[in-house]
Formats: C-alpha cells, structure tokens, sequence
C-alpha cells in the first residue's frame, strides 16, 4: 500500500514539474537537460500522460493513490471480494477518465494549450470529434454527461441521493441558523426560554402529554432528546404530537443541527417511495419506544404466531402492583410471593439513538454492496439486546445468500456475531439482528409485571424473558407440554431454569403445582431444598431419579384409570369434576379401589389433583449413570402424560445426538436451545442452524411446539439472592413440605411395558439404535425389511431393533403385511 503511496507521490511531482521542453516521447529535445522533478522518467511519462488525455492526466496518480486506500479499507475482506471491488473502481475511473478528457476537449479547448494536444489530450480529441459528428453537440453532451455520471458513481462509490441529501440538510441547516440568530436578535428573550416553554406537569410539552403517558416510555429520555426525535413524524402519531415534534420554536434555544438535518430531504424521499404492504413502517422507522401499545400492535407480524403470549411490554411503572388478587389464591388463606421479591428493572437507557440507527442501516447497505448484494433496509426495530434490521432484497437475491455471509458481515460490522432471519411471517423482506454496543438485562420482575404473565390463566405459565423487540414472551408449560433445554456451558440454561420454576411458584401455590427436581450437579437447585411445592426432597442420586421417573410414569397410569373411569380427557376436567362433587357435598369415591386388599374399608374420596413438572438440571449426567433405560421413561412420560398433567423440563449442556436421542426428540416437540458452539450443535437441538449466532447470557431460540420457526427470546435474569428470597419467603409462609416418599423408592410393582431393571438389550447395545429410530420415525415406515435395507444389515439384527421399538411404544405391533403403524410424533422439520 505504501508503495502505491509512493508511486502516486512521484507520478504527481513529474506531472506538476512537466516542462513542454524536457525530452519525452513526443519530444526529443536536449537530452542532457531534465528540470523534470522525476528525472528522465518522470518527464518522459509526464509527456505521455498530458499527450494522451490533457489535464486528466492528474488522475492518474489520484486513481494509484485511491487504489492505495481501498486496498488498505478492503483489508479484511476476502481477497476476490478485493479485487473484484477495486476493478470495479477502475472501470469507473477509465470511463470517467475517457468522458472527462472528452468533455475537456469540447469545451475547454482554449485551456490547455501549453500541452501536446489540448486540454482533453489525444484521448479526448478522438472521443470528442467522433461524438460531435455522430451526436452533435447536444446529444454528445447528452451521452457524456450520463457516462460521466455513471462513471463517477463506479468509480468513488458515491451515492447521488446521499449527496443531494446532504447538500439539502446543509440548506436547511443554514436556513436554521439563519433563523436562529435572526429570531435571537429580534427578541433576545426567547433565547432564555426553557426547552419546552409550554410544558407540563412531568416535563414534557402540553402536546405530548396529550398522549397515553404509556405511549412515552422515558420521560427523562424524551425531554433531552427531543429535538432527535422530531425527524421522524410516523404518521401514525398524534397529530398534536407531530404537530410538537416538528414545531421549530421550542428548539430555537437549543438547536441540534445534526439531529434536525439529515431528517428532512431524506425523509421527504423515502415518503415518496413506495413501501411494501407487508412493511408499513417508514424506512427506518425506530421504535425507539418498545413499550408504546401502537407499535407494539404490529410488532406481532415479526413474530410468529406462537401458542404462547406476547404481550405488550408493560412500563415498570405500570405493573401491577404485586398484585393482590394474583398474590392470594382464591381459597385465600396463602400468599404466593410478592413481586418486591425480585429485584426491580433497571434500564441503562442507552440503546442506539435515532442518529446512530439511521447510521448503522446505511452500513448495513453499505457492507452487503460490498459483497455485491444490493439491499435496502426498510424498517429498524431496536431491542435490549439486538437490533433487528428488516431488508428488502433485491428482485433475484436468495435469503441464503445473506445466510451465507453472516460471519463476514459480523466482521464487517465488528460485532460478535449476526443472525440472519430469512423468513419473517407475513413479509417479503428478510431480517439481520445485530447485537446492541450495549446490552440491557431483562429482569425476571419485568416479566411477571407484564399483563401477560399476570393475566394468563394456566397454573404452568412460564415467563421466559423478551423477544427482540422487549415484549415479555410467556409460555404456557401445558402445552408444550415438554421442554429441552440445551446450551453449552455458561450459556444461561441454569438462570432459565431458575425463571421457569419461579414463574412456577408465583404463580401457583403447591395444591396446584408439585415439583420434582432432579440436581446431579448437586449444585444449581438445592437452593430449592424445603419448599412446599416439592413432592420429594431435591434428587441427587441418578438411581433414585430413575425411580422418581418410574413413580412419574405409575402415577402417570393410575390418573389415566381415574380419567377414564370418570370419563374426562385431561386433568382439568378431573379436577373440575372433582371439585363439583365436593361442593355439592357428595365426593367421588375412589373408582380405582379394591376392597380385597384392604377388606372393610371404605373407599376414599378422590381429591383434587396437582400438576407435576419434574426438573432435569443435566440430562446427560443421568443417562451416563441411569443407562438408556432413562430414555425409555422420558419417552414413555412424554407421549403420554399431558393429559395427566405430568410435564418435563429437561436441560443439557451436552447437546450431542447421545443425550438428545432420536426417541428424546421424537417424543419433545418443545425445545430450547442457548449459545452453542457449533452448527451441529443448534441442529442436534432444533433440527436447524442460528444457536451457534446467539450470544450467550440467557439468549435463546425458542421453538414452540406448533411451529418449525425458531423465536429469539433474551431470557429473564434472575440472581441467586432472589431465588432466596422467593425460597424463603415460602418456607416461611407454607411450613414444611408434604413429601411423597414413594417417589424415590424402588418399584414394588411393574410397571406395563417397562421393565424394573434394565437388560442390556438392542436399546443399550446396538450402535445403530438410535439412527434406526431417527429413520424409522422421519419415513415413518416402520417394517424390518425397510430398516435392513436401510442399514444394509442383516434380518435378525433389524427385527430386534424394530421389536425393541415396539416394546418401548415407537412402532405399533406388525400387521399382516409386515408393515407397523409407527406411533412416535414425526420429527419438525428443518
Ligand atoms: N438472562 C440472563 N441475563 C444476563 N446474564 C445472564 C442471563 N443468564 C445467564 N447470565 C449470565 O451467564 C452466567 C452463566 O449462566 P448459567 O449459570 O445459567 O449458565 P449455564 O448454561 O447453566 O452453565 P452451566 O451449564 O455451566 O451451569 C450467569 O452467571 C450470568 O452472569
């Protein structure tokens, strides 16, 4: 690059020292006598360059010099992208360079007569001449007016618009200042003026607060900024606080050029421009204001139509109170915990600013062009955490190819990573989130204050976090009905759990919600040791949670007999009945009772039933002591125990296809997946890459159960001394917890289709088990022949892993054909 430097510096000299009588190539002179300043070579190029193209011979070493730049300005793009770019440029600067010379020797002809061929050099004499008599001057002008145009746009890469657009807010900011001054002058008194002269009560101008206070997250941060905010009339605004927005006099004291510049021309063209449907938002609209309902009544189009709720983000201020009516179970006598609990939302307040987002969609543009994809971004969405930037591509661009340049644009853009969302529900543009320079928290109180969390119905709701945008997004537990929770290490699996089982316990007391943790780290959950909602002391012992898992998959049994014997189909409409036949002082005795074994006993009542959700800190600890016999008990749980209002949440830092088997998976549509380090990993968890693009910290893609669209969620952060409180706090109010002690106890009785001890058999042995259940369960073609030829092994090898299948309930029995009816749910597909 120096060098370029270097040569540019020497060609400048010999062409400004260039002496008509230096000998050269067109001139051969006293060869003794050079004042060229480049010697010899210097004049004799000096010589050729004027010859040929007049004056425009400067822009030759400004042309070696610019290469120079570029060069050092592409250095971290890949070397074809160097070099395509920089030729590019040169193809710009010789065309510019033919249309200038020939422009040059039209119309400056007088000028450069000190040189061999005129101002425009031999070069523009032969354009020039030809033009005229093709053209005439008129069209001549024409023609090379508009290559010159062209031209100068290869070759600096200017953008014409951006240029207009800066000249206009230039206009408008001397016109500005002109009126600022003037009005100063004219009435010194205005200067004095406050910000707002007609504010109200909270600061704010008496037009903004004709607008729900909600509308204005930040009244601190409306006030200073307001003068920013003004360039972006949304027309979806009020018209009085537009109106006050773009109201020049209250910033005459104050004026912020910069701010109130490069709004208006700009925002003036993009009016024009017809905005797709689909994107109703201005070009880079920015919802600087997650919490305005107006905004957030689009915002759902982002996301896709998910079971859960997401609700409108709910401004501290206007949580409901620790809410009294969700703090006292309708039974009344026991509190659930207040939210002063939890430590309150604390906002930094320093996302992007209106300037900055504005700045960073044009390098958004401005760095896919330079991997030759033209792009425009039409809408911004700021987030706590990540940025999303909604691209329009240009007709024939595929998605993927974004995809592909992920890495090279977190590079390009110096952030840690970027996340490329092809498809966004209900649009035909593309997203890019970008993770904030500043990362907000998402506390856990943020979430329960939410109307979402409050106002869900379910006993198993769960507050998860925020998605992109800041809008609490809470799941309802019921019906996932089970959940996979996988990430590397430190990636937030731990504080998420921890968010799940308080949102557990906030929101239902323990006749409602019963839980069974299981902790092989002894470590993560203890804190949870005494609480009244345990149904067995917190499991440590890989052997006791395989007996914890067998009393789930019993207890599972029994409440299918009590179902059908009461004929309802789930736990609610048990529990319902249940509760109808007490109150009308008539309880149901137990269907299920067998006076043989306790003869002249009454049958005893059937009572309401809770839910169980048991809690997995680290799978893969327990299968590497349990064995596959785990997986048997998980799978069997999870195709069935929804209705019976048994539910898993299962987390592993070991998202490998020996933790996360293909019976897991077949059986838990509902996963959850944090920062992992690698494509295979995201795609052993979700069945699809962007786990490896998050950021670690509680970031996550939910996968809902309905639906193959992965959501970005930021999960709730909640510290160790909150979830202490929250423990204690129950202790104290609820006293000791009523435990089961059968759960963790060795199996008296066997259960159907699970065997006491495991065998060794296929499941354990066979390396190709697992696979062959992935084949079976995606083909769903679940025959012998098919997996032998699948496999290409032999027969009997295939008819023990079909009828290992079969046992553990993923094939149904064979039918006349040969054929079985494969029963595992079919996989989501990518
Ligand atoms: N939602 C969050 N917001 C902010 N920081 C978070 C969040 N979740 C986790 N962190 C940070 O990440 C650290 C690691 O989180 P956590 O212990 O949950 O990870 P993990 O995946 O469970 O790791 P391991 O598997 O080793 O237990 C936490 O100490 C915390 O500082």
């Amino acid at each position: 690059m120096w060098a370029l430097v270097c040569v540019a510096i020497y060609l400048s000299l010999s062409l400004m020292s260039y002496s008509p009588s230096d000998p050269g190539w067109s001139y051969v002179g006293d060869a003794t006598k050079v004042t060229n300043a480049g010697g010899r070579t210097g004049a004799w190029f000096a010589d050729v360059a004027f010859y040929l193209f007049g004056y425009f011979a400067y822009l030759l070493p400004f042309m070696v010099a610019w290469s120079a730049w570029l060069i050092f300005r592409g250095r971290s793009e890949d070397m074809a992208m160097r070099t395509w770019m920089l030729s590019l440029r040169w193809v710009g600067f010789l065309v510019t360079l033919a249309a200038g010379c020939a422009f040059a020797s039209m119309h400056l002809s007088g000028v450069g007569d000190v040189l061999p061929n005129g101002t425009g050099g031999g070069l523009g004499l032969l354009i020039s001449q030809r033009m005229l008599a093709a053209f005439n001057l008129t069209g001549a002008n024409l023609l090379l007016g508009g290559l010159l145009l062209v031209s100068l746009t290869l070759f600096f890469g200017i953008s014409w618009l951006k240029l207009l657009d800066t000249l206009g807010a230039s206009v408008l900011t001397g016109g500005r200042r002109a009126w600022t001054l003037l009005n100063g002058f004219l009435s010194p008194s205005r200067v004095e003026a406050p910000l707002y002269a007609d504010a109200g009560p909270n600061g704010l101008p008496e037009a903004l607060n004709l607008i729900d206070p909600s509308a204005v997250p930040d009244p601190e941060s409306v006030k200073p900024r307001a003068p920013a905010r003004s360039r972006k009339p949304s027309g979806r605004l009020p018209q009085a606080l537009q109106d006050a927005m773009t109201d020049p006099v209250p910033f005459a004291a104050e004026p912020e050029p910069e701010a109130e510049e490069s709004m208006t021309l700009a925002d003036l063209m993009r009016g024009q421009r017809p905005v797709p449907e689909a994107a109703p938002r201005i070009k880079r609209t920015v919802r600087r204001v997650p919490k305005n309902p107006e905004s957030q009544a689009e915002q759902p189009e982002l996301e896709p139509e998910l079971e859960e709720d997401v609700a409108k983000p709910a401004p501290v201020a206007k949580q409901k109170a620790p809410s009294r009516v969700m703090s006292v179970k309708a039974s009344g006598e026991r509190p659930l915990p207040p939210l002063e609990l939890l430590d309150a939302p604390r906002k930094s307040g320093r996302g992007y600013s209106p300037e900055q987002i504005e700045e960073l969609s044009r390098h958004v543009e401005k760095t896919l062009a330079d991997f030759g994809v033209v792009a425009e971004v039409v809408a911004v969405f700021p987030g706590p955490v990540v940025t999303l930037f909604e691209l329009q591509l240009a007709p024939g661009v595929k998605a993927s190819k974004i995809t592909g340049l992920a890495r090279d644009l977190a590079r390009a853009l110096t952030t840690i990573s970027v996340r490329v969302v092809e498809i966004i529900p209900g649009k035909s543009s593309i997203g890019i989130e970008i993770p904030n320079k500043q990362r907000e928290t998402v506390f856990l109180s943020e979430v329960f204050g939410s109307s979402a969390y409050q106002d869900a119905g379910s006993p198993l709701t769960i507050g998860l976090g925020t998605n992109i945008s800041g809008a609490p997004v809470v799941a309802d537990l019921a019906r996932m009905p089970h959940a996979l929770i996988a990430g590397t290490t430190g990636s937030g699996k731990s504080v998420a759990i921890n968010a799940m089982i308080l949102s557990l316990l906030y929101k239902s007391d323990p006749d409602d919600v019963r839980l069974i943790m299981v902790d092989p780290k002894m470590l993560e959950l203890s804190v949870y040791e005494g609480i009244p909602h345990l149904l067995t002391p917190v499991v440590t012992d890989m052997k006791e949670a395989a007996n914890a898992l067998r009393w789930c998959v019993g207890e599972m049994e029994r409440r299918y007999r009590l179902m059908s014997k009461l004929g309802v189909r789930n736990i609610g409409g048990y529990n319902r009945r249940v509760a109808e036949a007490e109150q009308a002082g008539e309880p149901i005795p137990d269907p299920t009772f067998n006076p043989a074994e306790a003869p002249g006993m009454e049958p005893p009542a059937l009572t309401h039933l809770p839910y169980v959700v048991v809690i997995i800190d680290e799978l893969a600890d327990m299968m590497m002591v349990v064995g596959k016999k785990v997986e048997e008990l998980i799978a069997r749980l999870a195709q069935k125990a929804r209705a019976s209002g048994i539910h898993l949440l299962l987390a592993t830092q070991r998202p490998s296809v020996d933790v996360l088997t293909g019976l897991i998976k077949a059986n838990i549509p509902t996963r959850m997946a944090f920062q992992v380090s690698s494509r295979i990993d995201s795609r052993t968890i979700l069945d699809q890459m962007g786990a490896e693009q998050l950021l670690g910290n509680g970031d996550m893609l939910y996968l809902p159960p309905s639906g193959n669209i992965p959501q970005r969620v930021h999960g709730a952060f909640v510290d160790d001394h909150e979830v202490h409180q929250v423990v204690d706090f129950l202790k104290s109010h609820y006293g000791e917890p009523d435990y089961i002690h059968d759960v963790l106890r060795e199996p008296t009785e066997m259960l159907p289709g699970i065997d006491p001890e495991p065998r060794g058999d296929t499941e354990d042995t066979d390396p190709l088990f697992d696979e062959a259940v992935q084949f079976v369960v995606e083909s769903r073609r679940g025959s012998i022949s098919g997996v032998q030829r699948r496999f290409k092994i032999g027969y009997n090898r295939a008819a023990r892993m079909v009828e290992e299948m079969e046992r553990i309930g993923i094939v149904g029995p064979a039918e006349t054909n040969g054929n079985r009816e494969v029963l595992a749910p079919p996989p989501i597909d990518d």
